[in-house]
């Protein structure tokens, strides 16, 4: 081996290791270092690995030591492609990897909030709605299907019903900002799959599609996909049959290749529609973040844009991070909520899936309501029809890993969508209050009463109790004085009440139209309930101690001025295992008992006050 002279010699450079000054134990010991180890120092000092050299004693002192360094690195950098150069670039990228990820933070009801909601009412008519329902919600157990339970129970109204309801709601007001008008349908698709297929239609005919027209209306089944035994992916049979190949669902993510196939991205772009937007079976807060959000879209221009809330560390449901790539390619996208623990953890965060400073994960979670641009949506599919990247989630009998506990199938996801997007593709991502945004009804009673505390339950209980607190919260901000809540507990689950408020959408389908209703003057005490139906009704002074519906035709304009008293509804408590009280009761705890009320209907135009 050269000595430390010859090398400084052969390398044409002065002896006195200037490239090593901020370093003086390794300035120190360069006669030790042969040419090539000099070059592997000077990668490392540039490359910040410093402190490797930090404690290197005086020459003389553990000289073998320091040449067997020498040696390791050596080896280490001929041993991995493109050096080890190569390799910390790599690893610092991927450490990188989980860098929480840029996007639109909205607070309701700002300047900003308002006028991206106007955004995205005149967008609206370009739009087309897709609910992903086939899933069986297992969590739940629900027997039917899940749009079929009521999304509150002071109306009934099930969760489809106010879904169509409110995209008739946004069109409506949407073509109202059109100058001459317009007649267009906004389309409105729902995946099934054998699972939900026929009792959604049958929910649709015998409601007369809740008001839509029916060729508005489009549904399109996923199909199961064969199930795996083993490792080996030999083919299940199914159980109870032995001639039968037993399939399972493959996922939400079957949406895209179904709408690619079905023509109706096609067609949509021929009749000028610029936005799809896609969402879930249970979320009964998600329209008001449609307007603001659709405005976010289209401002900012955003290919993709994924909806999300506050995530808590550990909540089941996905968090928005940016990934990058070994290349440097980057992408916003869903990490699942069961992948996002160990992934942390493997990418040099040891505490894992924890809460920030904040009280909160710093990877937004994801609500999977998707907006995508329609234009960039069909390019894309062009290339993959609609294929989805696949994952499998088998579970062990035992560590071997070689025997499965049950057969499995590989699934995919709706929002892994953005997976094969090019990097010059515009994906973002829009995060609003989860009290304005995001309440679904996933877990049954049993398995919702065990979640952490502080972390939200997703059952039929608190998604309820969410619609009322967020309307109580919304009339509050445009000047109504709304009672506080009570704390109660029902099926172990220990929720706030608040007065039991609701409205059609085409009440208060966006801020700026409940602020114009809202006067402050208006009061409405905890234990009462407030029921609008209809788009003229105007709080002009009410005070509500009781319940109070008001169902009123459009061109009837209702001003509630007096005060409003009764009993009242007195909610009760119902244990989930009491099979005396149907299934849609129990899951979520308690009944209304509805004791007096006033109901009041206005069917002729022109002005109307309800008043002492
Ligand atoms: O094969 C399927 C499976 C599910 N679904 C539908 O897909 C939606 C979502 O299903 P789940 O509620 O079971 O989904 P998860 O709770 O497992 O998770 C999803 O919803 C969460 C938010 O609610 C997070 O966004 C998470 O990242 C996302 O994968 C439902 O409307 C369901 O009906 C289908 O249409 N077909």
């Amino acid at each position: 081996m050269a000595s430390g002279a010859d090398a400084a010699a052969a390398l044409g450079i002065s002896g006195d290791g200037e490239w090593a000054a901020a370093c003086p134990p390794l300035r120190r010991n360069l006669q030790l270092l042969a040419p090539d180890e000099v070059e592997l120092a000077k990668m490392l000092l540039n490359e910040g690995q410093i402190h490797l050299f930090e404690h290197w004693p005086e020459p003389g002192v553990d000289d073998d030591k320091k040449r067997g360094f020498f040696d390791q690195v050596r080896r280490l950098n001929s041993s991995y492609p493109g050096g080890l150069l190569s390799y910390i670039q790599n690893a610092k990228k991927l450490l990188a990897d989980s860098k929480v990820p840029s996007g639109e933070v909205l607070n309701f009801g700002d300047d900003n909030f308002v006028s991206l909601e106007a955004a995205g009412i005149k967008e609206a008519r370009n739009a087309a709605f897709v609910l992903v329902a086939g899933g069986l919600g297992e969590r739940l157990g629900y027997k039917g299907i899940k749009v079929a339970l009521p999304r509150e129970t002071t109306t009934g109204k099930c969760f489809l019903q106010h879904y169509i309801e409110s995209i008739l709601a946004l069109q409506e007001a949407s073509c109202k900002m059109v100058d001459d008008g317009c007649q267009t349908k906004i389309p409105f698709v729902i995946m099934t799959s054998d699972d939900t297929n026929a009792l959604t239609i049958k929910l649709l005919e015998s409601n007369s599609y809740f008001g839509m027209e029916p060729s508005q209306v489009k549904l399109l089944k996923q199909e199961k996909v064969a199930c795996l035994a083993d490792n080996d992916a030999r083919l299940a049979l199914d159980p109870s049959d032995k001639y039968k190949i037993q399939t399972k669902p493959h996922g939400h993510g079957d949406v895209h290749s179904l709408l690619y196939s079905s023509g109706l991205l096609e067609q949509w772009k021929s009749e000028g529609r610029k936005w799809v937007l896609f969402f879930q079976d249970t979320n009964g807060l998600l329209f008001n973040a449609i307007p603001s959000a659709l405005g976010v879209s289209a401002t900012k221009g955003y290919n993709v844009n994924s909806l999300a809330v506050p995530r808590k560390a550990k909540e089941a449901i996905g968090g928005i991070t940016k990934l990058t790539h070994v290349d440097g390619r980057t992408m916003v996208i869903n990490v699942e909520y069961n992948q996002l623990d160990p992934l942390l953890r493997a990418t040099g965060h040891p505490d894992g899936d924890a809460n920030c400073e904040t009280g909160y994960s710093p990877y937004p979670g994801n609500i999977n309501q998707l907006i995508l641009e329609l234009g960039p949506y069909i390019e894309e599919l062009k290339k993959t029809h609609g294929a989805i990247s696949e994952f499998v989630n088998p579970k062990y009998t035992d560590s071997t890993k070689t025997a499965f506990k049950s057969s499995t199938r590989l699934e995919c996801m709706m929002q892994d969508y953005p997976k094969t997007l090019p990097p010059s593709a515009k994906v973002g991502f829009t995060v609003m209050d989860t009290w304005l945004a995001y309440a679904p009804v996933k877990n049954n009673p049993e398995d919702a009463a065990k979640v952490p505390k502080g972390n939200p339950y997703h059952s039929a209980t608190s998604g309820e109790m969410a619609i009322y607190r967020a309307n109580s919260l919304i009339l509050r901000k445009a000047g109504a004085q709304i009672a506080d809540p009570v704390v109660d507990t029902f099926n172990g689950q220990e929720v706030e009440v608040w007065p039991r408020i609701t409205w059609s959408p085409r009440w208060g389908l966006n801020f700026k139209s409940v602020k114009e209703k809202v006067h402050d003057n208006s009061s409405v005490s905890q234990r009462s309930a407030l029921v609008i139906n209809g788009q003229n009704v105007f709080l002009e002074g009410l005070s509500l101690d009781g319940t109070l519906i008001v169902n009123a035709i459009d061109e009837a304009e209702v001003k509630l001025t007096s005060h409003v008293q009764n009993k009242g509804w007195i909610i009760q408590h119902v244990d989930y295992k009491d099979t005396s009280e149907k299934e849609e009761i129990r899951i979520r705890g308690f009944k209304l008992e509805k004791i007096e009320q006033l109901e009041v209907n206005y069917t002729e135009p022109g002005k109307h006050s309800l008043s002492a």
